[in-house]
Protein backbone atom coordinates (compact mmCIF):
# COMPACT_ATOMS: atom_id res chain seq x y z
CA UNK A 1 0.00 0.00 0.00
CA UNK A 2 2.66 2.29 0.40
CA UNK A 3 4.19 1.81 -2.95
CA UNK A 4 1.14 4.47 -4.61
CA UNK A 5 2.50 7.47 -3.86
CA UNK A 6 6.22 6.42 -3.51
CA UNK A 7 8.96 4.79 -5.60
CA UNK A 8 12.62 4.41 -6.20
CA UNK A 9 13.66 3.82 -9.73
CA UNK A 10 17.61 3.28 -11.54
CA UNK A 11 17.67 6.20 -14.39
CA UNK A 12 20.87 5.59 -16.49
CA UNK A 13 22.11 7.99 -19.36
CA UNK A 14 23.41 5.86 -22.33
CA UNK A 15 27.35 5.56 -22.99
CA UNK A 16 28.87 7.93 -25.84
CA UNK A 17 30.13 5.80 -28.44
CA UNK A 18 34.17 5.35 -28.37
CA UNK A 19 35.70 7.68 -31.28
CA UNK A 20 38.05 5.72 -34.13
CA UNK A 21 41.70 6.24 -34.88
CA UNK A 22 41.96 5.41 -38.38
CA UNK A 23 44.18 7.37 -41.40
CA UNK A 24 42.54 7.85 -44.84
CA UNK A 25 44.37 5.42 -47.36
CA UNK A 26 43.29 6.03 -50.83
CA UNK A 27 45.23 5.48 -54.24
CA UNK A 28 46.63 9.15 -55.38
CA UNK A 29 45.68 10.48 -51.85
CA UNK A 30 49.36 10.23 -50.29
CA UNK A 31 49.05 12.32 -47.04
CA UNK A 32 45.24 10.84 -46.60
CA UNK A 33 45.10 12.33 -42.69
CA UNK A 34 43.02 11.27 -40.19
CA UNK A 35 39.71 9.79 -41.04
CA UNK A 36 38.20 7.71 -37.88
CA UNK A 37 34.47 8.68 -36.72
CA UNK A 38 33.31 9.89 -33.91
CA UNK A 39 31.53 7.74 -30.79
CA UNK A 40 27.48 8.56 -31.33
CA UNK A 41 26.49 10.42 -28.06
CA UNK A 42 24.29 8.43 -25.59
CA UNK A 43 20.64 8.48 -25.40
CA UNK A 44 19.76 11.04 -22.61
CA UNK A 45 16.88 10.04 -19.63
CA UNK A 46 13.88 12.30 -19.79
CA UNK A 47 10.97 12.91 -17.02
CA UNK A 48 7.94 13.62 -18.43
CA UNK A 49 4.58 14.53 -16.85
CA UNK A 50 1.34 12.70 -18.26
CA UNK A 51 -1.80 14.06 -17.35
CA UNK A 52 -3.67 10.67 -17.30
CA UNK A 53 -1.43 8.89 -14.72
CA UNK A 54 -2.80 9.33 -10.87
CA UNK A 55 -0.41 6.73 -9.03
CA UNK A 56 3.53 5.94 -8.76
CA UNK A 57 1.62 1.90 -9.28
CA UNK A 58 3.70 1.45 -12.74
CA UNK A 59 7.51 2.09 -10.60
CA UNK A 60 6.38 -0.79 -8.77
CA UNK A 61 7.39 -3.24 -11.89
CA UNK A 62 9.81 -1.38 -13.53
CA UNK A 63 12.51 0.25 -11.66
CA UNK A 64 15.61 0.54 -14.42
CA UNK A 65 15.87 3.11 -17.03
CA UNK A 66 18.28 2.81 -19.45
CA UNK A 67 19.08 5.09 -22.43
CA UNK A 68 20.57 3.62 -25.12
CA UNK A 69 24.77 3.88 -25.99
CA UNK A 70 26.25 5.50 -28.42
CA UNK A 71 27.57 3.45 -31.68
CA UNK A 72 31.36 3.86 -31.88
CA UNK A 73 33.13 5.81 -34.45
CA UNK A 74 34.11 3.83 -37.81
CA UNK A 75 36.65 4.19 -40.57
CA UNK A 76 36.01 6.65 -43.20
CA UNK A 77 35.11 9.75 -41.04
CA UNK A 78 31.69 7.84 -40.46
CA UNK A 79 30.10 8.81 -36.81
CA UNK A 80 28.59 6.62 -34.34
CA UNK A 81 24.91 7.12 -34.41
CA UNK A 82 23.09 8.85 -30.94
CA UNK A 83 22.04 6.47 -28.56
CA UNK A 84 18.06 6.05 -27.96
CA UNK A 85 16.47 8.30 -25.60
CA UNK A 86 14.14 7.11 -22.92
CA UNK A 87 11.34 8.93 -21.30
CA UNK A 88 9.88 8.55 -18.24
CA UNK A 89 5.95 9.24 -17.75
CA UNK A 90 5.15 10.05 -13.93
CA UNK A 91 1.75 11.43 -12.60
CA UNK A 92 1.78 15.68 -11.67
CA UNK A 93 2.57 16.71 -8.82
CA UNK A 94 5.41 13.67 -8.79
CA UNK A 95 8.51 15.38 -6.74
CA UNK A 96 11.54 14.10 -8.17
CA UNK A 97 14.85 13.32 -5.77
CA UNK A 98 18.33 11.74 -6.40
CA UNK A 99 18.08 9.08 -3.80
CA UNK A 100 19.33 10.62 0.26
CA UNK A 101 19.50 14.02 -1.02
CA UNK A 102 17.85 16.93 -1.22
CA UNK A 103 18.44 18.84 -4.83
CA UNK A 104 16.70 18.18 -8.21
CA UNK A 105 18.92 15.76 -10.16
CA UNK A 106 20.28 16.45 -13.28
CA UNK A 107 20.44 13.00 -15.49
CA UNK A 108 20.20 14.24 -18.91
CA UNK A 109 24.20 14.82 -19.57
CA UNK A 110 26.56 14.25 -21.96
CA UNK A 111 30.11 11.81 -21.71
CA UNK A 112 31.68 8.88 -22.50
CA UNK A 113 29.78 7.56 -19.18
CA UNK A 114 26.37 7.61 -19.48
CA UNK A 115 25.57 9.21 -15.65
CA UNK A 116 23.28 6.74 -13.53
CA UNK A 117 22.06 7.63 -10.21
CA UNK A 118 19.03 6.25 -7.82
CA UNK A 119 16.05 8.40 -8.09
CA UNK A 120 13.48 8.51 -5.53
CA UNK A 121 9.55 10.01 -6.93
CA UNK A 122 7.45 11.40 -4.72
CA UNK A 123 3.29 11.73 -5.52
CA UNK A 124 1.91 14.99 -4.13
CA UNK A 125 -1.93 15.39 -4.56
CA UNK A 126 -2.16 18.57 -6.03
CA UNK A 127 -5.24 19.85 -4.01
CA UNK A 128 -5.92 22.58 -3.04
CA UNK A 129 -7.62 22.69 0.59
CA UNK A 130 -6.48 19.52 2.98
CA UNK A 131 -9.42 18.28 5.31
CA UNK A 132 -7.74 17.29 8.49
CA UNK A 133 -9.01 16.08 11.84
CA UNK A 134 -8.83 13.04 14.02
CA UNK A 135 -10.24 9.93 12.99
CA UNK A 136 -14.28 9.23 12.58
CA UNK A 137 -14.02 13.40 13.11
CA UNK A 138 -16.49 13.41 9.56
CA UNK A 139 -13.96 14.65 7.26
CA UNK A 140 -14.99 11.84 4.75
CA UNK A 141 -18.91 13.03 5.35
CA UNK A 142 -17.77 16.60 4.86
CA UNK A 143 -15.97 15.65 1.55
CA UNK A 144 -19.37 13.68 0.06
CA UNK A 145 -21.65 16.81 0.96
CA UNK A 146 -19.51 19.64 -0.70
CA UNK A 147 -18.42 17.67 -3.64
CA UNK A 148 -19.68 14.86 -5.92
CA UNK A 149 -17.05 12.74 -4.29
CA UNK A 150 -17.98 9.24 -2.57
CA UNK A 151 -15.83 8.44 -0.05
CA UNK A 152 -16.15 5.18 2.39
CA UNK A 153 -17.85 6.71 5.67
CA UNK A 154 -18.20 4.16 8.61
CA UNK A 155 -18.54 4.54 12.15
CA UNK A 156 -15.13 3.51 13.11
CA UNK A 157 -11.52 5.27 12.87
CA UNK A 158 -9.27 5.12 9.46
CA UNK A 159 -12.01 4.63 7.47
CA UNK A 160 -10.30 6.54 5.01
CA UNK A 161 -6.93 4.73 4.16
CA UNK A 162 -5.98 6.47 1.18
CA UNK A 163 -6.85 10.09 0.07
CA UNK A 164 -9.90 11.08 -1.50
CA UNK A 165 -10.01 14.02 -3.80
CA UNK A 166 -12.95 15.68 -4.69
CA UNK A 167 -13.57 19.19 -6.87
CA UNK A 168 -15.97 21.60 -4.93
CA UNK A 169 -17.58 23.69 -7.20
CA UNK A 170 -19.04 27.08 -6.31
CA UNK A 171 -20.53 29.14 -9.66
CA UNK A 172 -19.16 29.08 -13.28
CA UNK A 173 -15.40 29.07 -13.00
CA UNK A 174 -14.72 28.94 -9.53
CA UNK A 175 -13.67 25.73 -8.24
CA UNK A 176 -11.35 23.92 -5.85
CA UNK A 177 -9.53 20.67 -5.19
CA UNK A 178 -10.02 19.19 -1.84
CA UNK A 179 -8.30 16.21 -0.10
CA UNK A 180 -9.98 13.68 2.10
CA UNK A 181 -6.99 12.99 4.16
CA UNK A 182 -6.81 9.31 6.91
CA UNK A 183 -7.52 10.82 10.30
CA UNK A 184 -4.72 11.96 12.72
CA UNK A 185 -3.82 10.39 16.18
CA UNK A 186 -2.07 11.55 18.78
CA UNK A 187 1.89 10.66 18.09
CA UNK A 188 1.24 10.68 14.28
CA UNK A 189 4.39 12.73 13.57
CA UNK A 190 6.00 9.65 14.92
CA UNK A 191 4.94 7.12 12.87
CA UNK A 192 1.64 6.51 14.70
CA UNK A 193 -1.45 5.27 12.80
CA UNK A 194 -1.64 6.56 9.18
CA UNK A 195 -1.94 10.12 8.87
CA UNK A 196 1.76 10.48 9.26
CA UNK A 197 2.06 8.90 5.73
CA UNK A 198 0.09 11.09 4.33
CA UNK A 199 -0.02 14.78 5.80
CA UNK A 200 2.70 15.10 3.24
CA UNK A 201 0.37 15.58 0.47
CA UNK A 202 -0.99 18.95 2.60
CA UNK A 203 2.02 20.35 1.83
CA UNK A 204 0.78 20.68 -1.68
CA UNK A 205 -2.37 22.56 -0.03
CA UNK A 206 -3.08 26.27 0.33
CA UNK A 207 -5.50 26.26 3.05
CA UNK A 208 -6.78 23.35 5.53
CA UNK A 209 -10.14 22.42 6.87
CA UNK A 210 -9.38 20.74 10.55
CA UNK A 211 -13.21 19.31 11.25
CA UNK A 212 -13.48 18.45 14.84
CA UNK A 213 -15.78 16.07 16.39
CA UNK A 214 -17.94 18.01 18.42
CA UNK A 215 -19.65 15.07 19.82
CA UNK A 216 -16.56 13.96 21.43
CA UNK A 217 -15.75 14.17 24.99
CA UNK A 218 -13.15 17.25 25.05
CA UNK A 219 -13.47 18.46 21.59
CA UNK A 220 -10.96 21.80 22.75
CA UNK A 221 -8.40 19.05 23.43
CA UNK A 222 -9.11 17.10 20.55
CA UNK A 223 -8.32 19.84 18.03
CA UNK A 224 -5.22 20.79 20.28
CA UNK A 225 -3.82 16.99 19.94
CA UNK A 226 -4.49 17.56 15.88
CA UNK A 227 -3.26 20.81 15.53
CA UNK A 228 0.08 19.95 17.56
CA UNK A 229 0.74 17.04 15.62
CA UNK A 230 0.83 19.09 12.44
CA UNK A 231 3.34 21.85 14.23
CA UNK A 232 5.23 18.36 14.86
CA UNK A 233 5.01 17.30 11.44
CA UNK A 234 5.77 20.23 9.65
CA UNK A 235 5.78 23.91 10.50
CA UNK A 236 5.49 24.58 7.45
CA UNK A 237 2.13 22.80 7.06
CA UNK A 238 1.03 24.29 10.40
CA UNK A 239 1.77 27.79 9.51
CA UNK A 240 -0.68 27.54 6.39
CA UNK A 241 -4.26 29.24 7.10
CA UNK A 242 -7.06 27.24 8.36
CA UNK A 243 -10.55 27.05 9.20
CA UNK A 244 -11.86 24.91 11.92
CA UNK A 245 -15.78 23.13 11.74
CA UNK A 246 -16.97 22.03 14.38
CA UNK A 247 -19.17 18.73 13.16
CA UNK A 248 -22.14 16.29 14.57
CA UNK A 249 -23.81 19.26 15.68
CA UNK A 250 -26.85 17.03 15.48
CA UNK A 251 -26.28 15.15 18.25
CA UNK A 252 -27.18 16.56 21.85
CA UNK A 253 -23.09 16.05 23.18
CA UNK A 254 -21.81 18.56 20.18
CA UNK A 255 -24.54 21.28 20.47
CA UNK A 256 -23.87 21.44 24.30
CA UNK A 257 -19.86 21.47 23.60
CA UNK A 258 -20.42 23.97 20.62
CA UNK A 259 -20.68 27.04 23.57
CA UNK A 260 -17.35 26.88 25.28
CA UNK A 261 -15.44 25.55 22.56
CA UNK A 262 -16.93 28.76 20.18
CA UNK A 263 -15.69 30.68 23.14
CA UNK A 264 -12.77 29.38 24.15
CA UNK A 265 -11.08 28.77 20.32
CA UNK A 266 -12.21 33.33 19.54
CA UNK A 267 -10.54 34.02 22.45
CA UNK A 268 -7.21 32.66 20.92
CA UNK A 269 -8.09 34.35 17.88
CA UNK A 270 -9.27 31.24 16.14
CA UNK A 271 -12.37 31.51 13.54
CA UNK A 272 -14.67 28.51 14.21
CA UNK A 273 -17.72 26.97 12.41
CA UNK A 274 -20.51 24.70 13.77
CA UNK A 275 -21.91 22.41 11.41
CA UNK A 276 -23.80 18.59 10.95
CA UNK A 277 -22.30 17.01 7.68
CA UNK A 278 -24.98 14.54 7.94
CA UNK A 279 -27.78 17.04 7.82
CA UNK A 280 -26.03 18.96 5.59
CA UNK A 281 -26.22 22.25 7.68
CA UNK A 282 -23.53 24.82 7.63
CA UNK A 283 -21.33 23.00 4.94
CA UNK A 284 -21.40 25.64 2.59
CA UNK A 285 -19.96 28.21 4.92
CA UNK A 286 -17.07 26.23 5.76
CA UNK A 287 -16.75 25.24 2.17
CA UNK A 288 -16.97 29.15 1.10
CA UNK A 289 -14.65 30.60 4.00
CA UNK A 290 -12.26 28.20 2.68
CA UNK A 291 -12.50 29.21 -1.00
CA UNK A 292 -11.83 32.70 0.49
CA UNK A 293 -8.79 31.67 1.82
CA UNK A 294 -7.60 29.80 -1.25
CA UNK A 295 -8.42 32.93 -3.23
CA UNK A 296 -6.33 35.52 -0.59
CA UNK A 297 -3.76 33.06 -1.03
CA UNK A 298 -3.35 33.10 -4.83
CA UNK A 299 -2.96 36.96 -4.90
CA UNK A 300 0.07 35.72 -2.89
CA UNK A 301 1.22 33.06 -5.14
CA UNK A 302 0.75 35.02 -7.88
CA UNK A 303 3.44 38.12 -6.85
CA UNK A 304 5.72 35.11 -5.88
CA UNK A 305 5.53 33.33 -9.63
CA UNK A 306 6.31 36.95 -11.42
CA UNK A 307 9.35 36.56 -9.18
CA UNK A 308 10.52 32.71 -10.13
CA UNK A 309 9.43 34.06 -14.29
CA UNK A 310 12.24 36.91 -13.51
CA UNK A 311 14.78 34.44 -11.91
CA UNK A 312 14.16 31.93 -14.64
CA UNK A 313 15.02 34.44 -17.27
CA UNK A 314 18.37 35.21 -15.83
CA UNK A 315 18.72 31.30 -16.21
CA UNK A 316 17.96 31.36 -19.66
CA UNK A 317 21.40 33.76 -20.10
CA UNK A 318 22.94 30.19 -19.28
CA UNK A 319 21.68 29.02 -22.71
CA UNK A 320 24.19 29.69 -25.78
CA UNK A 321 25.64 27.64 -28.63
CA UNK A 322 28.99 28.08 -30.26
CA UNK A 323 30.01 28.32 -33.70
CA UNK A 324 33.85 29.35 -34.77
CA UNK A 325 34.21 30.60 -38.64
CA UNK A 326 37.60 28.94 -39.48
CA UNK A 327 38.25 31.42 -42.38
CA UNK A 328 38.46 35.06 -40.34
CA UNK A 329 39.16 32.73 -36.57
CA UNK A 330 35.81 34.49 -35.67
CA UNK A 331 33.49 32.44 -32.67
CA UNK A 332 29.74 33.78 -32.66
CA UNK A 333 27.99 33.01 -29.28
CA UNK A 334 24.48 32.72 -29.63
CA UNK A 335 21.93 32.37 -27.11
CA UNK A 336 18.96 34.69 -26.82
CA UNK A 337 19.15 35.52 -23.21
CA UNK A 338 22.64 36.41 -23.59
CA UNK A 339 21.88 38.43 -26.61
CA UNK A 340 19.45 40.12 -24.63
CA UNK A 341 21.53 40.81 -21.44
CA UNK A 342 24.47 42.31 -24.16
CA UNK A 343 22.27 44.79 -25.03
CA UNK A 344 21.24 45.54 -21.61
CA UNK A 345 24.22 46.10 -20.97
CA UNK A 346 26.24 49.38 -21.28
CA UNK A 347 29.22 47.99 -22.85
CA UNK A 348 30.98 51.85 -22.58
CA UNK A 349 32.09 51.91 -18.71
CA UNK A 350 34.98 49.92 -17.20
CA UNK A 351 32.51 48.82 -14.68
CA UNK A 352 29.53 47.14 -16.63
CA UNK A 353 32.22 45.44 -19.22
CA UNK A 354 33.42 43.97 -16.32
CA UNK A 355 29.87 43.08 -15.29
CA UNK A 356 29.95 41.65 -18.62
CA UNK A 357 32.99 39.56 -18.32
CA UNK A 358 31.63 37.86 -15.31
CA UNK A 359 28.52 36.91 -16.80
CA UNK A 360 30.50 35.41 -19.71
CA UNK A 361 32.02 33.51 -16.62
CA UNK A 362 29.26 32.36 -15.09
CA UNK A 363 27.73 31.34 -18.05
CA UNK A 364 30.61 29.09 -18.72
CA UNK A 365 31.48 30.92 -21.96
CA UNK A 366 35.01 31.20 -21.67
CA UNK A 367 35.44 27.76 -20.50
CA UNK A 368 33.67 26.22 -23.67
CA UNK A 369 35.85 28.39 -25.98
CA UNK A 370 38.69 27.22 -24.31
CA UNK A 371 37.36 23.85 -24.60
CA UNK A 372 36.89 24.08 -28.28
CA UNK A 373 40.17 25.63 -28.96
CA UNK A 374 40.28 29.74 -28.98
CA UNK A 375 43.71 30.84 -29.75
CA UNK A 376 45.07 34.13 -28.75
CA UNK A 377 43.82 36.68 -30.89
CA UNK A 378 40.62 35.42 -32.36
CA UNK A 379 37.62 37.42 -32.57
CA UNK A 380 34.86 36.88 -30.38
CA UNK A 381 31.13 38.30 -31.00
CA UNK A 382 28.28 37.94 -28.98
CA UNK A 383 25.63 40.20 -29.93
CA UNK A 384 26.89 42.99 -31.28
CA UNK A 385 29.51 42.95 -28.64
CA UNK A 386 32.74 42.31 -30.44
CA UNK A 387 35.88 41.15 -27.90
CA UNK A 388 39.29 40.08 -29.08
CA UNK A 389 40.61 36.74 -26.93
CA UNK A 390 44.17 36.96 -25.05
CA UNK A 391 45.99 34.88 -23.40
CA UNK A 392 43.92 32.40 -21.30
CA UNK A 393 46.03 32.48 -18.57
CA UNK A 394 44.41 35.66 -17.50
CA UNK A 395 41.26 34.62 -15.92
CA UNK A 396 39.66 37.13 -17.82
CA UNK A 397 40.39 35.65 -21.17
CA UNK A 398 39.19 38.77 -23.37
CA UNK A 399 41.51 41.67 -23.97
CA UNK A 400 39.33 44.40 -25.51
CA UNK A 401 35.59 44.96 -26.07
CA UNK A 402 34.58 46.33 -29.59
CA UNK A 403 30.91 47.66 -30.18
CA UNK A 404 30.55 47.29 -34.41
CA UNK A 405 33.62 47.96 -35.66
CA UNK A 406 34.22 51.72 -34.98
CA UNK A 407 34.91 52.08 -31.50
CA UNK A 408 37.68 50.33 -29.52
CA UNK A 409 37.95 49.95 -25.97
CA UNK A 410 41.26 48.89 -24.02
CA UNK A 411 40.31 46.85 -20.72
CA UNK A 412 43.18 48.13 -18.57
CA UNK A 413 43.13 45.45 -15.87
CA UNK A 414 40.31 42.76 -14.87
CA UNK A 415 40.85 40.92 -11.89
N1 LIG B 1 -24.44 12.46 13.84
C1 LIG B 1 -23.51 12.78 12.95
N2 LIG B 1 -22.64 11.86 12.51
C2 LIG B 1 -21.72 12.22 11.63
C3 LIG B 1 -21.63 13.54 11.11
N3 LIG B 1 -20.60 13.57 10.24
C4 LIG B 1 -20.08 12.34 10.19
N4 LIG B 1 -20.75 11.52 11.02
C5 LIG B 1 -20.52 10.08 11.26
O1 LIG B 1 -19.26 9.90 11.84
C6 LIG B 1 -18.68 8.68 11.38
C7 LIG B 1 -17.32 8.94 10.74
O2 LIG B 1 -17.47 9.71 9.58
P1 LIG B 1 -16.36 9.78 8.46
O3 LIG B 1 -16.77 10.84 7.50
O4 LIG B 1 -16.04 8.43 7.94
O5 LIG B 1 -15.16 10.30 9.36
P2 LIG B 1 -13.63 10.51 8.95
O6 LIG B 1 -13.16 11.70 9.68
O7 LIG B 1 -13.49 10.51 7.49
O8 LIG B 1 -12.97 9.23 9.59
P3 LIG B 1 -11.59 8.48 9.21
O9 LIG B 1 -11.50 8.43 7.73
O10 LIG B 1 -11.72 7.17 9.83
O11 LIG B 1 -10.52 9.31 9.82
C8 LIG B 1 -19.69 8.10 10.39
O12 LIG B 1 -20.48 7.14 11.05
C9 LIG B 1 -20.52 9.29 9.98
O13 LIG B 1 -21.81 8.93 9.60
C10 LIG B 1 -22.57 14.49 11.58
O14 LIG B 1 -22.60 15.66 11.20
N5 LIG B 1 -23.47 14.08 12.49
MG1 LIG C 1 -12.52 9.34 6.29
Amino acid sequence: MRCFDRAKIFAKAGDGGNGVVAMRREKFVPLGGPSGGDGGRGGNVYMEVDGSMNSLLPFRNSVHFRAGRGDHGRGQSQNGAKGEDVVIKVAPGTVVREAGKEEVPRIAENGAEGPEMWLELELKLVADIGIVGAPNAGKSTLLSVISAAQPTIANYPFTTLLPNLGVVSFDYDSTMVVADLPGLLEGAHRGFGLGHEFLRHTERCSALIHVVDGSSQQPEFEFDAVRLELELFSPEIAEKPYVVAFNKMDLPDAYENWPSFKESLEARGIEVFCMSAVKREGTHEVSSAAYQLLRENKVAEDKLTAEMVRKQQTASINEFEITHDSTTNTWHVVGSGLQRFVQMTNWRYVDSGRRFQHVLEACGVNKSLIKLGVKEGDTVIVGDMEMIWHDAADTSGFSNFRKGSTETTKWPQWK
